[in-house]
């Protein structure tokens, strides 16, 4: 579904070019769950900005379903197969769309048609019932937003969600919530996850596989199997693993 090879993403020009991510290198599978983690500015977020479009300054090759992404130009095809959902719900609704006009215009940007039937069907997928159709994002919890956000993705009908820290603005009794949704919508519509987490705990809750992240670079790749058993084989990993207990 997803192969990355010898990716670097960079900001700026030398002598204040920052090198985010080098060299990094990782396949996932269709239907699987992939987890990206380390430590703060690792360049997580920037792996999957980059294969969402979001930055044209990078190297390397990126397969989505066997096409070859270039620069940041992305066609309607790939968001129809792509879509991401960020960390921050409050930063991602604009505070004067209803969840009806978030979602129509999803659908539409899609050309979906059907739009009534398909927006009743979106907020039961995520858990929310008809009566927050007409509502506006000061009239949600973090939560619900997050689930707008979720719906918003869904929409396209997509086979590959990019999940950047999509539980951490939340409060820590909503993201079992989030993340259980985001396990459920996975298995009913046999989603391919890639998902940056600082934190271990939520990526073997949802992940199958992880990549750990260290100053740009992928230093592992271990399934959450040899996580839960403390399998790591770099120091880094173990260090990482530690501290999350
Ligand atoms: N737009 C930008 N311009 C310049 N530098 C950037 C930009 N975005 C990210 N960086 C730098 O790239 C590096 C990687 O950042 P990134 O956000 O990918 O890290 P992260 O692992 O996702 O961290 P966090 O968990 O804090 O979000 C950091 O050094 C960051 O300062």
């Amino acid at each position: 579904m997803l192969n990355v090879s010898d990716l670097d993403v960079w900001f700026g020009d030398p002598p204040d070019r920052v090198d985010a991510v080098r060299g990094a290198a990782f396949s996932v599978a269709q239907g699987e769950s992939f987890g990206l983690v380390g430590e703060s500015g690792s360049g997580k977020s920037t792996i999957l900005r980059a294969i969402a479009g979001l930055i044209d300054s990078w190297s390397g090759q990126i397969e989505v379903d066997g096409r070859q992404i270039e620069g940041a130009r992305r066609d309607r095809g790939f968001y129809k197969t792509v879509q991401m959902v960020f960390q921050d719900p409050y930063a991602s609704l604009h505070p004067r769309h209803s969840v009806d006009a978030v979602l129509s215009e999803a659908l539409r940007l899609q050309g979906m048609g059907d739009i009534d039937r398909r927006i009743t069907r979106l907020l039961e997928d995520v858990g929310l019932g008809k009566g927050f159709r007409f509502r506006y994002p000061h009239q949600l919890s973090g939560g619900q937003r997050q689930r707008v956000a979720i719906a918003r993705a869904l929409a396209a009908e997509p086979r590959l969600l990019l999940l950047d820290e999509p539980t951490s603005a939340l409060d820590v009794s909503v993201q079992a919530e989030i993340l259980n949704l985001l396990k459920e919508l996975r298995e009913e519509h046999g989603l391919t996850y890639v998902m940056v987490s600082h934190d271990l705990a939520v990526v073997g809750h949802i992940c199958d596989r992880l990549a750990v992240m260290q100053q740009g670079e992928i230093v592992e790749i271990m399934s959450v199997d040899a996580l839960r058993r403390g399998a790591g084989e770099q120091d880094y990993t173990r260090h990482l693993i530690a501290a999350s207990q």
